[in-house]
């Protein structure tokens, strides 16, 4: 048997992907139960959980009126073992369960019938909106990761009813689809903290759950890390330490050719595209770029990139001149390429032929929406889509409608045979063998245009310095958030190609949140 994570793509880090691994609710599952059955008693692991809650409470508020809604599983477990402690800790605790106690299992049981040996009174309150009265604090233990359907009756009551009472959810806010982050939102509560166990799980990361969760506390419970070597999860939070080692490292021996040469084809009328897309390319710190511009609009493109070679061409064929220079290590096609200009789907095709790392952004999709087998058909090597959810829903048409992010830039990869870029606050970035990352670094400035250029720059340049182009679309998704952040908020896309250099500094040292 391969060891754990040997398939990896290159140039990812197998360690980190561990670390930042995100966890379908199956795959938590499974790890819950090779923990338990490697030693540690399930309600052991739900006490230290109901304790970390207990703690983010404390943590964050003065101590008051704590309404614990408790749901039938797991999750009304760790509310349970929270209500506990909290009681214990001053706090005036108010409890409800949704369902009878009677019917609870296994852990919740236990946990159920320690709180109230612990309490005075009966203290377990059928779940409905009187929980809520007087409550300063709301613990959300209803519904854990695994839901996937919507909360109804008195726990759909109760959660709407919360407003705007400070929540901290149990592993997700109820009625979040950890698979997916697909959520109600007229009855989810939004959350001011979510604590979760072990790991991340993809619904805390994707739209429109994200929103939902507040700050993410992951608390370590004691589940057996070496788990993840027989789970080996596919998909992972965007972090530096996942690719920082394959970063391009500069050498006292390289020239300008050797540092990269890319090139970058320039199209007759959004001139400011390529340009973006070439002032990014170059801030990644590539050696050479050739912008391969129409005849007429050259001048306009050289007086605008004073440092990258121009060549004006007169037609399709200068174009596919151009790409005959052995030197190149990349093209990128798309930025401002046009969707009617004359030769676009020959000079696409004709980067896909040219037997280097190819980057298609914008245009260089549209134009294949009724023919997207072709382009996918005539890759010759490794390529890059980077579609905003506009362009991807024309390449893959029936992926666009699945419920879940991941799986639509996975099966796009797996489809087109290469990395897929599908972008947003969400961006996910996945390969043709499955593995993913879900982007979480880019504010919502970043929606403006010509961002899209920049990134699609980025990446180009990273890929023609050598970097394997999963590991490059990762970071540059990630390095283009932070620059965006640095930008604050008036942000315009000129901004961040000038802030790429510092960002690319501050990720060689792996920062592991
Ligand atoms: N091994 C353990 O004991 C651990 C458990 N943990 C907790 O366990 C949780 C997962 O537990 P479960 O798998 O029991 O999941 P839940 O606690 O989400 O419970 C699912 C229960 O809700 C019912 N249900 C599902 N959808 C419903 C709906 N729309 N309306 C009404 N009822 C519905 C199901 O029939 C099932 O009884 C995690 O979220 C976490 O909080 C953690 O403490 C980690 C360790
Ligand atoms: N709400 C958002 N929050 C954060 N980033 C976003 C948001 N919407 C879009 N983006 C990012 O902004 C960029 C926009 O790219 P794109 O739509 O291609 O624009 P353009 O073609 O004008 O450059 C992408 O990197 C995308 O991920
Ligand atoms: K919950």
């Amino acid at each position: 048997m391969s060891s754990p994570f040997a398939n990896l793509p290159t140039g990812i880090d197998g360690s980190a992907w561990k670390r930042q691994a995100l966890l379908t609710p199956v795959e938590m599952g499974r790890a819950d139960s090779i923990t338990i059955e490697n030693g540690t008693p399930g309600y052991t692991l739900m006490l230290v959980a109901g304790e970390a809650v207990a703690d983010a409470v404390c943590d964050r508020f003065e101590t008051g009126t704590v309404a614990v809604l408790c749901g039938p599983g797991n999750n009304g477990g760790d509310g349970f073992v929270a209500a506990k402690i909290l009681a214990s800790r001053g706090w005036s605790v108010r409890l409800g369960l949704l369902g009878d106690r009677t019917e609870l299992k296994g852990d919740a049981a236990q946990a159920a019938a320690d709180w109230v040996a612990a309490s005075s009174e009966e203290t377990v309150e059928p779940l409905s909106p009187e929980i809520l009265t007087d409550a300063t604090v709301v613990i959300d233990a209803v519904f854990g990761a695994g839901l996937n359907r919507d909360p109804e009756g008195s726990a759909a009551e109760t959660l709407s009813a919360i407003g705007n009472r400070p929540v901290v959810a149990v592993d997700v806010p109820s009625g979040l689809f950890g698979a997916n982050g697909a959520c109600n939102r007229d009855i989810t509560p939004k959350a001011a903290v979510t604590v979760t166990f072990f790991r991340g799980k993809p619904g805390h990361k994707l739209l429109p759950g994200r929103v939902l969760c507040g700050d993410l506390s992951i608390c370590d419970i004691g589940i057996d890390t070496t788990a993840l070597n027989v789970i080996e999860p596919k998909l992972a939070l965007n972090r530096p330490d996942l690719w920082a080692s394959a970063l391009p490292e500069e050498s006292p021996f390289h020239h300008k050719y050797s540092r990269g040469y890319l090139m970058v084809a320039g199209g007759p009328e959004m001139i400011g595209a390529a340009c973006l897309a070439t002032r990014a390319a170059q801030r990644a710190g590539v050696g050479m770029v050739t912008v391969a511009a129409p005849l007429a609009q050259a001048p306009l493109y050289r007086l605008a990139l004073q440092s990258a070679v121009v060549r004006g061409l007169k037609d399709t064929r200068g174009f596919l001149d151009c790409l005959e220079d052995a030197r190149l290590t990349a093209a990128l096609i798309g930025p401002g390429l046009g969707d009617e200009a004359a030769g676009s789907h020959e000079r696409v095709l004709g980067v896909l032929r040219a037997n280097i790392p190819a980057i298609l952004d914008a245009d260089a999709l549209s134009i294949f929406a009724d023919s997207p087998d072709s382009l996918f058909q005539h890759r010759a090597a490794p390529m890059l889509l980077t579609p905003h959810m506009g362009e991807f829903a024309r390449l893959f048409p029936d992926l666009s409608t699945l419920d879940n992010k991941v799986e639509m830039a996975r099966r796009a990869a797996e489809r087109s045979g290469a990395v897929v870029l599908l972008k947003g606050y969400d961006t996910v970035i996945a390969d043709p063998s499955g593995w993913a990352v879900v982007n979480d670094s880019a504010p919502p400035t970043l929606a403006v245009a010509g961002a899209g250029d920049v990134l699609a720059g980025l990446a180009a340049g990273l890929i023609a310095k050598g970097m394997p182009v999963f590991a490059a679309a990762c970071a540059a998704a990630y390095l283009h958030g932070v620059a965006a952040d640095r930008a604050g908020s008036g942000l315009i896309a000129e901004d961040l190609p000038d802030l790429l250099p510092e960002a690319i500094e501050r990720s060689r040292i792996p920062r592991v949140r």
